[in-house]
């Protein structure tokens, strides 16, 4: 089984690192091409795949293709390499904004097509992928896309028109969650915290209750009660954060970013 990445950036190279990681794929499984001597250099090193500068080269000898390219790049990958794609073949897209139907135009030929949407913590083996698939992926291309998206994270099929809502929610959701640690972290370090202690407690502060919620299954809500103690100090905190608004910018912020998604 060969897999190839057309561009070797920081998704690709979250998504190849995971792999590797939990062993399913050998590097020298892997092949990717980039545009960027540097970008096929930093893989090559990092994990030991195989690159090159031939995007119609990762196509023609790879059976999974996964288009990790900039979303503005994906009409002039594809129109490289559409010629040497197969009906046998699966492409797995990552591109927020690229919906199946305009990818079968790109194509303009029947080709095996699962659009999905990773996050970053692939990288460390808990991504949160969705996916969707065209009307000629087969059952075992499913079975095999759950089993390659999951080897570095969950992974669910939804529907379509759910993909700009996984974007918000996932996809771009991790650099939220990186600043809100880096404001705990300063924070921490205006009351006289070292730095790096700051940055160790607060994100597993995050990374816990993340766990809590999917662990216990009770209401986000619910956890919240449990910390915030009458005249205590979590309240007030909270209270502070409904007075700025935290809620809504939350909820603005992924509406905007949801919007980028749709029209892209
Ligand atoms: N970074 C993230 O957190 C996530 C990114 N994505 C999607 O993943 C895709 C890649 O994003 P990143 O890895 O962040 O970008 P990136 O800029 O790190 O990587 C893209 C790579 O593609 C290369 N490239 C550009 N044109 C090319 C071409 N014609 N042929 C071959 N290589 C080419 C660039 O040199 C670069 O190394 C995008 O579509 C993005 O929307 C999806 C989910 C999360
Ligand atoms: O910012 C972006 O466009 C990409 C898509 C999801 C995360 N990063």
């Amino acid at each position: 089984m060969k897999l190839g990445f057309i561009g070797t950036g920081n998704m690709a190279g979250a998504i190849m690192g995971g792999i590797i990681r939990k062993g399913i794929i050998k590097p020298e499984e892997i092949i990717g091409s980039d545009i960027s001597e540097a970008g096929r250099e930093k893989v090559r090193e990092l994990y030991g795949i195989c690159v090159t500068d031939d995007n119609r080269k990762v196509a023609a000898e790879s059976e999974v293709i996964v288009l990790s390219v900039k979303p503005q790049f994906y009409a002039e990958a594809i129109a490289q390499i559409r010629d040497c794609i197969s009906e046998e073949q699966l492409v797995i897209t990552i591109a927020p904004g690229k919906t199946l139907s305009w990818l079968e135009e790109q194509f303009g030929k029947p080709v095996r097509i699962v659009r999905t949407m990773p996050n970053t913590p692939a990288l460390v083996g808990e991504g949160m992928t969705a996916a969707c698939a065209n009307q000629y992926v087969t059952e075992e291309n499913r079975a095999y896309a759950l089993e390659l998206l999951g080897a570095f994270g969950k992974v669910e099929f939804v529907p379509e028109h759910l993909i700009d809502a996984v974007v918000a929610v996932s996809g771009s959701s991790p650099a939220y969650v990186f600043l809100f640690i880096e404001a705990m972290a300063d924070a921490a370090v205006a009351e006289g915290m070292p730095r790096q202690q700051a940055y160790q407690f607060a994100a597993q502060a995050v990374y816990g209750s993340a766990k809590m919620v999917l662990e216990t299954g009770k209401h986000p809500a619910e956890l919240k009660d449990m910390v915030c103690s009458p005249a205590g100090t979590t309240i007030e905190a909270v209270r502070v954060l409904e007075e700025k608004g935290f809620r809504s910018a939350v909820i603005e912020a992924m509406k905007a970013c949801a919007d980028v998604s749709r029209n892209l």
